[in-house]
C-alpha cells in the first residue's frame, strides 16, 4: 500500500474494514467449551477472540510478529524541549542496527523480527511552532514508508519510534486532535527538568496559536504538527489495517501517531491492542480518548517499541491457552452445572 495523494489516505482512514464476524463466534465458542470456568482467562480470551477476528481464522497464531522502530529528527528540537540533543536519533539507530539497545533484548525475547527505519535523519522538520512540520509531499513519503514495512504474511505488528523531540510532537498532536490545554499533555519526556518543562509547554502553546486556523483534517495535522517517524506510524497503522494485521501500540508518541485519525474516525484503533501505558502523563489520556485499555502498566517510558514487545509475550500466552487446552469433552470433564 502506498499513499500518492492525501486523497488515498483520506479514503483510507474513511474506509476501515472491520473483523471478520465468524472467526469471533468461532472463537469465542472454542473460549466456552475450554476446560475453564466461563470467563477465567479473562483478558487472555478476549486477546485471543481479537486476533481470532482480526486474522480470520478460529485459531489465531504469533509465528511472524515484527516490530517496525521509525526514526525521525524535528526542528522543534532547537527549542531546548528534550534532555537530550538531536544527534542521539541517528547514534541510536545505529546501537538497534548493532543490536545493543533495550528493544534488541525485548524483541528477541518475545521472539519478534526487529525492522529498523530511519526517515531523512539528516534533515529534521521544520520548527512546528512557526511553520508547518513537513510539506505534503514529505508528509505522504512517510505515510508511505510506514505502510511499506506491512507484508500480509505478518501475524502481528509492534509499532515503535525514536525521535529526539518527538515526545512534543506528540503533545501537540494529542491537544489539536482532542482539545486540552498543552499542559495537561505534555510530560518530562526523557527526562526535562522543570524549566525544560515549561520550555516544552510554551512551544506546543504557540503551535497550536500559530496553525490554530489551519483546516483540521487528519493529515494537515499530521503535516503541520507530526514528525516523519509518527506519520510513519500512521501510515503502517492504515496499511495494517488494509491487510487485517492486528498492531501493538506502544507509548504515547506511538499512540499520539493515531490521535488525528482517531478525531476523524475512531474506528482506526479497532485493530490495536495498547502494548502498556507509559510514564508519560497524556499517554493514560490518550489511551481513554482511544477506549483502550493497556495490557501492562510497569511505568516504562523508553519508547523503540520496547512495551509493545513485552506486551506481545502477554499475547503469546493468550494464543497458546486458546490453541492448546483441552475442552471439556475432550478431557472428559462434565461443564459447568
Ligand atoms: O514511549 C513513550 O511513552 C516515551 C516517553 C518518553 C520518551 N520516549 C522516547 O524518548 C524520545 C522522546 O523524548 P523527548 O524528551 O526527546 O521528546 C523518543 O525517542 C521516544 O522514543 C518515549
Ligand atoms: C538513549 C535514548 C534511547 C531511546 N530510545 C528511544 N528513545 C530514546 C531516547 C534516548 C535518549
Amino acid at each position: 500500500m502506498s499513499f500518492s495523494s492525501i486523497t488515498d489516505f483520506e479514503s483510507a482512514l474513511a474506509d476501515l474494514s472491520g473483523p471478520d464476524p465468524a472467526a469471533i463466534a468461532a472463537a469465542a465458542a472454542r473460549q466456552a467449551q475450554l476446560t475453564k470456568p466461563a470467563g477465567s482467562l479473562a483478558r487472555l480470551e478476549d486477546i485471543a477472540v481479537f486476533f481470532a477476528g482480526w486474522q480470520g481464522r478460529e485459531k489465531p497464531r504469533l509465528d511472524r510478529g515484527r516490530v517496525a522502530i521509525f526514526a525521525g529528527n524535528h526542528g522543534v528540537a532547537a527549542r531546548g524541549v528534550s534532555a537530550f540533543p538531536s544527534d542521539v536519533t541517528a547514534l541510536m539507530v545505529a546501537n538497534f542496527a548493532a543490536g545493543g539497545a533495550a528493544i534488541n533484548a525485548l524483541a528477541e525475547a518475545a521472539g519478534l523480527e526487529l525492522t529498523v527505519v530511519p526517515i531523512a535523519l539528516d534533515r529534521p522538520t521544520e520548527d512546528f511552532t512557526r511553520a508547518p512540520a513537513m510539506s505534503e509531499a514529505e508528509c505522504l513519503e512517510a505515510l508511505s514508508i510506514g505502510a511499506s514495512v506491512v507484508t500480509p504474511d505478518l501475524d502481528l505488528l509492534a509499532v515503535g519510534e525514536m525521535g529526539i523531540g518527538n515526545s512534543t510532537a506528540a503533545a501537540a498532536l494529542c491537544a489539536r486532535s482532542f482539545g486540552g490545554r498543552a499542559r495537561t499533555w505534555v510530560g518530562p519526556g526523557t527526562g526535562l527538568d522543570m524549566a525544560g518543562m515549561e520550555r516544552k509547554i510554551a512551544a506546543v502553546e504557540s503551535a497550536l496559536a500559530f496553525h490554530a486556523n489551519a483546516p483540521s483534517s487528519a493529515f494537515e495535522t499530521l503535516r503541520r504538527l507530526g514528525g516523519r517517524e509518527i506519520v510513519a506510524i500512521a501510515g503502517a497503522v492504515l496499511a495494517a489495517r488494509r491487510l487485517r494485521v492486528p498492531v501493538m501500540l506502544d507509548g504515547f508518541i506511538s499512540g499520539s501517531a493515531l490521535a488525528p485519525l482517531a478525531a476523524v474516525n475512531p474506528a482506526i484503533t479497532d485493530h490495536c491492542l495498547a502494548g502498556h501505558c507509559s510514564a508519560e502523563p497524556g499517554h493514560a489520556r490518550l489511551l481513554e480518548r482511544f477506549g483502550l485499555e493497556p495490557l501492562l502498566r510497569l511505568e516504562m517510558r523508553l519508547g523503540e517499541g520496547s512495551g509493545a514487545a513485552v506486551a506481545a509475550q502477554i499475547v503469546r500466552s493468550a494464543l497458546a491457552a486458546h490453541d492448546l487446552m483441552a475442552t471439556f469433552a475432550e478431557a472428559g470433564i462434565a461443564g459447568a452445572a
